[in-house]
């Protein structure tokens, strides 16, 4: 049956902010408590889905979480009203309220990891929510986006969600930003390939010194497990730890795979050599494998972090060609922009590029292969997807129409005080859910 990868971009919330929770992410930790945009970040994210279905890719949209987490507040011994919650929150850890109040759950390719129903034993599309339990502002997710996740893909008949892992760092998941695939066409069984960070339990392998390795082998194997993949439809390969030490937090800022073409920089696995020739053995299909190998004296691991070049996501268009859609950051760093020149013209699917300014994300570490989840779903499945979350032109112009009523143009420290930012935020979202058809998500919604 034929089928396509849609794309779930996150819609950024009302709330998104430089908060500097991220260690080991550089950009986040440059920009803490600089002043944000969230008006400018949500109409930046819905700009790049309105190009990506113009150019006839299918798109759907990711709702944000509610915020502030008030319930987690609560949990750590704030009481009274939601206002005075947020009052004393404010005087007595202002960087714990922020946190309460990040917008994170916007970079989907963390929402989860996705087996399409091709790879799986009993046929069906399997998700498992990312626990994401490295950063505490991120380990605030996995409920809200399971139940997004139920929301979004509600048919027993073809789709199966699991509870996300263990909530502990031996079981450390950050989803599909981890997670490739690598495939003749969506209709055809892939070989999906786990990078992680690090083992938990085997201490042979090596670790990263300095920032922390966020995904474990072990999370990745269960995952693996949970989704019923067949054996010769998986991989398990190390992330090289240099690079995790370097500001590479996950795979996806350093390599992309989409169909038969993987994207890497010649720095990005533990063994490059060797990992590949496994790769190659391991490739499923019948078209070539096309491995694009980047050196690292054409574009170095800072060049690599600075631009995003590796968070470009690589698209199929309907002539079967690939265009990289990359961050504006790519344009502006000649080295990067240089090597992009060079592979599109080089004899390889790449044909086109083109830039989107993400900036908004970007400042806190998130390009445009962040901002969006792949589902691939055949005909049957698509046709199952909640009509809510799938992106039209009239959406689009509902969803501007309802961020420019809601969403403030500056956010900096002080307003985290205002208790007004979460009456705002919640009136947004309450909104959201009956433009996407998502039910009553959201815990405030259920009180
Ligand atoms: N896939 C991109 C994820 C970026 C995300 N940044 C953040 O959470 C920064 C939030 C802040 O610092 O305000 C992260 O590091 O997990």
């Amino acid at each position: 049956m034929h089928a396509v990868e849609v794309n779930f971009d996150g819609l950024v919330g009302p709330t998104h902010n430089y908060a500097g929770l991220s260690y080991g992410n550089v950009a986040s930790l440059s920009h803490a408590s600089s002043h944000s945009n969230p008006k400018e970040a949500v109409l930046q994210g819905l700009e790049k889905m309105k190009a990506m279905h113009e150019l006839g890719l299918e798109q759907g949209i990711f709702a944000p979480h509610a915020r502030p987490d008030i319930n987690v507040l609560k949990r750590l011994g704030f009481t009274g009203s939601d206002s005075q919650i947020i009052e004393k929150a404010f005087k007595a850890d202002p960087i714990l309220l922020r946190a309460c109040y990040s917008a994170s759950a916007m970079w989907t390719a963390n929402a989860g990891t996705i087996s399409p129903s091709v790879d799986t034993l009993d046929g069906k599309v399997h998700f498992t929510a990312a626990n994401l339990n490295n950063k505490f502002h991120r380990s605030l997710e996995p409920v809200t986006t399971t139940a997004l996740l139920k929301a979004m893909f509600n048919d027993e008949r073809y789709f199966s969600h699991h509870t996300h892992l263990p909530d502990q760092g031996f079981f450390g998941d950050e989803g599909a930003a981890n997670h490739n695939r690598l495939c003749d066409s969506h209709a055809d069984t892939g070989l999906e390939i786990f990078v992680f960070g690090a083992s938990s339990f085997n201490s042979a392998l090596p670790k990263p010194v300095k920032f922390p390795a966020r995904q474990s082998l072990e999370a990745s194997q269960a995952i693996a497990r949970l989704h019923q993949l067949k054996p010769e439809n998986q991989l398990f390969i190390q992330q090289n730890p240099d690079v995790i030490d370097q500001g590479v937090f996950h795979n996806d800022v350093i390599a992309v795979a989409n169909g038969n073409v993987l994207l890497c920089h010649e720095q990005a696995f533990l063994h490059q050599a060797d990992t590949l020739k496994q790769i190659k053995q391991a490739y499923l299909g019948n078209k070539p494998l096309h491995i694009i190998e980047v050196p690292t004296n054409k574009v170095s691991i800072t060049d690599a972090v600075g631009s995003y070049l590796f968070n470009s996501q690589l698209i199929t268009l309907s002539d079967d060609s690939m265009m990289l859609v990359a961050p504006k950051e790519c344009q502006r760093n000649q080295a990067v922009h240089d090597y992009i020149q060079e592979m599109i013209l080089a004899d390889n699917p790449v044909q086109q590029v083109r830039f989107f300014d993400l900036r908004q994300s970007m400042q806190n570490g998130g390009g445009p292969a962040c901002l969006r989840l792949r589902v691939a779903l055949n005909t049957d499945e698509l046709a199952a997807v909640n009509p809510g979350v799938r992106f039209s032109e009239e959406k689009y112009t509902e969803l501007v129409s309802w961020a420019n009523k809601h969403y403030r143009d500056s956010l900096s420290s002080d307003d985290f005080a205002d208790p007004m930012l979460l009456t705002e935020s919640y009136q947004a979202l309450d909104e959201l859910t009956s433009l996407l058809n998502l039910g009553s998500v959201y815990p405030f919604q259920q009180e």
